[in-house]
């Protein structure tokens, strides 16, 4: 195959379907032209494309079938619609069912070109290499874990600290992903093969904190019918990680620095201390430092578990993350949660690109999810991300607007609200580069051309 990936034109028009097929071949991609939807379905049933690049009307059925046949038989290939003037009504309505985008007759082949370029991008070189990675990515569960310099910078950090024997503190906003990294430090390090057992500290009265950490001895307390192993305990070679370590209460706050300090616990009701031979490993979203000088926690533990201290950091400092991440849950929840695959639509991608995500990655896979499971397209789009948003407020959307906005007006149809989306977006994405036309096209995942084109259309003026 050609090096760009593999581009299906459908077209019955002589003229034009010679020149997308000549233009497009001399940009690298392989290309076939079929004039009709049966040839068309007949050609992605011997291969499936890596974008379509489709007319609405045509001799023998309309662009919505067709797509539905393609999606039925190769999944969500991006698809691009070509649409005379008045066929722009359709063309929102297919990109609505799951279409990446329209061009309007009469378009620019550059335009064209650069539409597919962003659509097809990795299907080249990349193709083999992504089809190594998904497999790989299968038996790996961290692949998704440094998708950015920010957080392979901390997952190099916790390679070099696998096998030192000293307790790790993970700190960082709710959901950016510490118990994530904790499991991947256990899994890197020579404990791999014992338990990793979790307490989160903050879900549990402090007695059955106590209970479960530590165990019990038979009659220890009212109901302590037989002798219980705590997790401490069961952990034994492997690692012991303790989420929300800021919540504990000060019994509990001694009873663990005995854990690091003398590194043996005692089971409630116990007499005799037992050794502690896990990896313990504690998160916590608070500013301990914060809490130690306002006295609610032990100076002691602090510097005990404070010696490796790696920072996770929240989503909005990675925002390289955000399009693979959407991607790669949008992929996971649609085979599980609707049977098919869905795809992420661009102007989803660049909502997302613009939200603060105060709850990280946790909100991040949360709306994913929710929005694949009640998305109408085979694509999700920006309003089932934020189902929540005002219009236009998704690129400013910092997490309090964005949690309180009000729901859109409801007179406005899916179209308005994207639109007035995209333009708040790359409004702001503008004011950020100061301008920059060309490092905002990139921010936004577009060329210029397309940047352009969206400015001119949705009447966005670039002072000076
Ligand atoms: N890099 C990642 N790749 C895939 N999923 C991730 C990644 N980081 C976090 N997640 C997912 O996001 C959710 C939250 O992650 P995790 O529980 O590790 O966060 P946390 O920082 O420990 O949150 P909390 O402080 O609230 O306990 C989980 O469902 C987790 O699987």
């Amino acid at each position: 195959m050609s090096g760009r990936g593999f581009i299906l034109v459908v077209e019955d028009d002589e003229i034009l379907g010679a020149s997308l097929e000549q233009r497009l071949a001399l940009e690298g991609w392989h290309v076939r032209w079929a004039k009709t939807c049966a040839e068309a379905l007949e050609a992605v049933g011997r291969q499936t494309p890596d974008a379509v690049m489709c007319d609405i009307r045509l001799p023998d059925g309309d662009g919505e079938s067709l797509m539905r046949g393609v999606f039925a038989r190769a999944g969500a290939v991006p698809t691009i619609f070509m649409t005379a003037y008045g066929g722009i009504d359709q063309a929102v309505r297919l990109v609505r069912m799951g279409a990446r985008d329209y061009v309007a007759k009469p378009f620019e082949i550059d335009e064209v070109v650069d539409k597919l370029g962003a659509a097809t991008a990795g299907a080249d070189a990349g193709e083999a290499a992504g089809a190594a990675r998904e497999e790989s990515d299968a038996g790996d569960p961290f692949a998704s874990f440094g998708l950015s310099p920010a957080t392979a910078a901390t997952r190099r950090t916790l390679e070099r600290v696998a096998d030192v024997d000293l307790p790790v503190l993970l700190t960082g906003e709710t959901g950016t992903g510490k118990e994530v990294a904790a499991r991947f430090l256990h899994a890197t390090s020579r404990r791999a093969a014992a338990p990793f057992l979790a307490v989160n500290c903050a879900a549990l009265a402090p007695e059955l904190v106590d209970s479960a950490l530590f165990g019990h001895e038979k009659g220890a307390f009212t109901g302590a019918s037989e002798r219980r192993l705590g997790l401490a305990e069961t952990a034994g070679e492997g690692t012991l990680f303790l989420d929300e370590i800021g919540e504990l209460d000060a019994s509990l706050q001694a009873k663990l620095l005995r854990l690091v300090q003398e590194r043996e616990l005692m089971r409630v009701g116990g007499t005799r201390p037992i050794p502690f031979t896990a990896r313990l490993v504690c998160a916590t979203h608070r500013d301990l430092e914060a809490e130690v000088a306002r006295g609610g926690f032990r100076e002691d533990l602090w510097y005990r578990i404070n010696v490796l201290t790696v920072r996770i950091p929240p989503l909005r400092e990675r925002p390289d993350e955000i399009a693979p991440l959407l991607a790669r849950f949008a992929a996971e929840a649609g085979p599980r949660l609707r049977g098919v695959r869905i795809a992420v639509a661009t102007d989803a991608e660049a909502a997302a690109r613009g939200y603060d995500w105060p709850g990280n990655v946790r909100e991040l896979k949360n709306r994913v999810e929710r929005a694949v499971a009640l998305c109408e397209g085979a694509a999700i789009e920006a309003a089932d991300l934020f189902p929540d948003a005002r219009p236009g407020s998704l690129a400013a959307a910092s997490a309090p607007a964005a949690a309180t906005a009000p729901a859109p007006a409801e007179g406005l149809t899916l179209a308005e609200v994207r639109e007035a989306a995209e333009k708040a977006h790359i409004e702001a994405v503008l004011r950020a580069t100061g301008n920059g036309i060309q490092e905002t096209a990139q921010r936004l995942g577009v060329s210029r051309t397309t940047l352009w084109e969206k400015m001119r259309r949705l009447g966005i003026s670039v002072d000076g």
